[in-house]
């Protein structure tokens, strides 16, 4: 199902919008949207990190590090020498979004991200406090390093769900801030609230 801003579901007694995005999918596209900053070919991750107050205090994605050119540095996935793939010098999605912190810790948060955490990434979400992963993409999971990144998470209490998502696409269009009122489209009052 394909959503858009300008899509309005209006119930008849109190006019409020009722086709708004939940929490979990608003947060999972933010770690989408970040993801699209990525250079990397294959698989552009992206991580928004969420206190308790439901507030955002970190976003990611995987990149090169600050100052080392992502046009000099390789982004194959296998060549003769590991040296000259992208696996030793890209910083995870997940690194980045806890580096960018914007609040004094990340204790008790929850982070959002597009594909379930390597090991490394593990470390660094269990050592910073996070309490809780909510992924999308599972796609590794018999690779060693998302094996070890299971023992190590449930070795520490940290809960890991997926997300199934309400939408599978989510429109963003700028327009949508322009069309005149009552000019939204309404869906048939039959349509029941998520
Ligand atoms: O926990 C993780 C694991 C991987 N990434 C990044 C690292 C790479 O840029 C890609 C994986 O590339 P593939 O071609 O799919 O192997 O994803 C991450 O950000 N977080
Ligand atoms: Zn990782």
């Amino acid at each position: 199902m394909l959503v858009s801003a300008n899509t309005s579901v209006l119930t008849e007694k109190s006019q409020k919008r009722v086709d708004y995005l939940q929490w979990s999918d608003y947060f999972m596209a933010i770690a989408f949207l970040s993801a699209m900053r990525s250079k990397d070919p294959n698989s552009q991750v992206g991580a928004c990190v969420v206190n308790k107050e439901k507030k955002i205090v970190g976003i990611g994605y995987n990149g090169m590090p600050n100052g080392c050119s992502d046009d000099d540095l390789p982004w194959n996935r296998e060549a003769d020498n590991i040296l000259d793939t992208k696996y030793p010098y890209v910083c995870h999605a997940e690194m980045n979004a806890i580096l960018n912190k914007n609040s004094a810790d990340l204790k008790d948060c929850t982070i959002y991200v597009a594909l379930f955490p390597c090991n490394e990434c593990a470390k660094l979400i269990i050592q910073s406090g996070i309490k809780e992963i909510v992924y999308l993409s599972d796609k590794y999971h018999n690779d060693y390093k998302m094996v070890a990144s299971r023992q190590l998470l449930d070795m520490a209490g940290v809960k890991y769900r997926q997300h199934i998502p309400q939408h599978s696409q989510i429109l963003i269009d700028f327009d949508s801030i322009n069309i005149p009122v009552g000019k939204h489209h309404k869906e048939p009052k039959s349509v029941s609230s998520p």
